[in-house]
């Protein structure tokens, strides 16, 4: 940004694009509501044109008439109108803040929406930081913003119209003297805005990135301490909180200098008026008396607070349009993997599973598939194994569309997985994943996730199936802590295998289901899981073989190819990749 943001307008396409399109979402269908703030506020503004015009009649009766009666009016009228104005300034941030919070709870409500409709890929490369930096403090800057903010910038705004409007019919050359230098705070104002946005925008970043190394560092906390890594991390965080103190001090210097230049721009047109309009009532033949000068310089007076106010509001509003940007980038992430018009709901979840000249890659310098070809029989038991890294995983990715294929097609029972509707294709799955999600809740909820109306029975049944019932039992109601963090690794793949035995979907998915369990407890579970898989397609990604020995095929992939195929027996006979691992793994488990 640096150098272009010098010439950066004021505000940009982009900046009038987010603004339509947070009035259209978010307060257009309030327009009724907004324009009884308007009305509010610009009553509050007309209380001080009538205080001006009162003031300038109450000094007349001073200084020539002596009415005490016509005085004691004046200034109970005076009494009545700020009277008028306090009850204003009461409902109309009522209003203004009603307005807003709705906004925001819409605006936050799409963003969690839209957010849970974003491809997987979106959320592996997206800091989580990030999201929680919108979702949170964004967008509640922002209905700071627009509830408080913006109508005090209305308020004042109309009071600088009505009153300068006051100060025109009182005497326009005096008023036209005064404005001389409006061009120069507009200047100023073009000058310093890019700036706001350029230093915001830092410091966006600056707080992304410190809530992500936040997140980071408590995920990693049991790392963190075995590798006494807390010094680093210290380090490193506070890094960060120096980096943001500077960017709030170096936004806060370029942000002060707006009030201190209309003080300065004051001080010019007071002089102005001062000397203008003395000389005006000296020389007399202007219609300008010495009440009318008065009143005439109290409406300045009255009409820089406001101004002052105007040009803080200003600088927020470069501030808040970074914020506005940032909010809608979220919307412009596109999802890939979405249903399309001729997408079928209904399709045949016991047919084959085929990947045809499948080519893949997360990033495309370094493809991972080129031209994979995979049978997976319907009702069969297919195992993929091969070292870590060759893609075992991402075969599963694939065929329930985590992730496209970048060519070729993967088929079930012949028909294009992207021709299936999302939704109806991941319910066809039960899967056991590596990386395994327990919520902070009990063991009975955490199963009962993946199936909400299951019943009590078949939530018992699939936890003795898993071999788990008996710590549900003796846990009971008491949370399994922040991602399950009170579990062995162990016990928490026996929850994901509960889930799979609840949800008994029709294709089985086991991604190293039983790796972590020790071998009394996979024996068991393996035979469960027998009886689970009987006449289901079931792919099984394993680096243990002994867990594979049974399927009726095995892919052998290496480096996203694959190198062997056929039954156990077949692969051992071969005395190839498969069998090398087999005997290893054999003098392992002897040694
Ligand atoms: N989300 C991702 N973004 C970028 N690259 C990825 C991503 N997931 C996996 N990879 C890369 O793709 C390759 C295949 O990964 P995959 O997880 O499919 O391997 P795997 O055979 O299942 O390995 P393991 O046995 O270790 O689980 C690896 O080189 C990995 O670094």
């Amino acid at each position: 940004m640096g150098k272009s943001s010098q010439k950066q307008p004021m505000f940009s396409p982009t900046d009038i694009d987010n603004i339509k399109w947070f009035w259209r979402n978010y307060l257009k269908d309030k327009s009724p509501w907004l324009l009884l703030v308007l009305a509010m506020v610009s009553a509050q503004a007309l209380v001080y044109q009538q205080f001006l015009s009162l003031t300038e009649n109450g000094l007349r009766v001073i200084f020539e008439d002596g009415s005490l009666s016509q005085l004691i009016k004046v200034c109970a009228f005076v009494f009545l109108l700020f009277g008028t104005r306090a009850v204003l300034s009461y409902v109309t941030p009522r209003i203004s803040v009603w307005l807003a919070s709705n906004a925001v709870r819409s605006m936050r409500q799409d963003l969690i929406k839209h957010l849970l409709r974003l491809d997987l890929s979106y959320f592996e490369k997206t800091k989580s930081g990030d999201i929680i930096l919108r979702l949170v403090s964004q967008v509640d800057s922002l209905s700071h913003f627009v509830g408080q903010g913006t109508v005090a910038a209305v308020r004042d705004l109309a009071t600088v119209i009505v009153v300068s409007g006051y100060l025109i019919y009182k005497s326009p050359l005096l008023f036209t003297a005064a404005m001389i230098v409006i061009p120069v705070l507009v200047l100023m104002m073009r000058g310093i805005s890019g700036k706001i946005k350029e230093v915001q925008q830092s410091a966006e970043n600056a707080f992304g990135n410190y809530m992500s190394g936040i997140e980071e560092m408590t995920n990693g906390m049991r790392t963190v301490k075995i590798s006494g890594q807390e010094d680093r991390e210290r380090d490193r965080l506070f890094e960060a909180t120096n980096g943001i103190r500077d960017l709030m001090i170096r936004l806060n210097a370029v942000q002060a200098l707006f009030p201190p230049s209309i003080d300065v721009v004051s001080a010019f047109v007071y002089v102005l008026v001062i000397g203008g309009g003395g000389y005006m009532v000296i020389q007399g033949g202007f219609g300008m008396d010495a009440a009318g000068i008065i009143a005439f310089l109290l409406g300045l007076v009255i009409m820089f607070d406001p101004l002052r106010l105007l040009a803080s509001f200003f600088a927020q509003l470069q501030a808040s349009l970074i914020l506005l940007d940032s909010i809608r980038g979220v919307y412009r992430e596109k999802m890939r993997i979405t249903d399309h018009e001729g997408s079928v709901a209904e399709f045949n979840t016991e047919g084959d599973i085929k990947f045809d000249q499948v080519k893949f890659a997360y990033d495309p310098q370094h493809p991972l598939f080129e031209d994979l070809d995979l049978m997976i029989e319907g009702g069969k038991k297919t195992a993929i194994v091969g070292a870590t890294g060759s893609g075992k995983t991402t075969v599963l990715s694939l065929i329930t569309r985590l992730y496209d294929v970048d060519g070729g097609k993967i088929t079930i029972d012949g028909l294009d997985v992207r021709d299936i509707k999302v939704k109806s294709l991941r319910s066809s799955f039960s899967v056991v994943a590596q990386d395994i999600v327990i919520f902070n809740d009990t063991i009975y909820e955490n199963i009962r996730y993946v199936a909400p109306n299951a019943t009590e029975e078949e939530i018992w049944a699939a936890a003795e199936a898993a071999e788990i019932a008996d710590l549900m039992r003796a846990r009971g109601s008491a949370p399994l802590g922040p991602k399950g963090s009170q579990l062995s690794g162990g016990q928490k793949q026996r929850i994901a295998i509960a889930r799979a035995f609840l949800r008994s979907a029709p294709i089985l998915l086991l991604d190293e289901a039983t790796s972590a369990l020790d071998q009394k407890t996979e024996e068991k579970i393996q035979g469960a899981l027998q009886r689970l898989s009987k006449d289901k397609t079931t792919i099984i990604v394993a680096h243990r073989l002994s867990s594979v020995v049974a399927a009726d095929k095995i892919y052998v992939l290496d480096m996203g190819q694959v190198v062997e195929q056929g039954s156990h027996a077949e692969l051992i006979a071969k005395q190839g990749l498969y069998a090398a691992m087999y005997a290893s793994q054999k003098e392992g488990y002897a040694t």
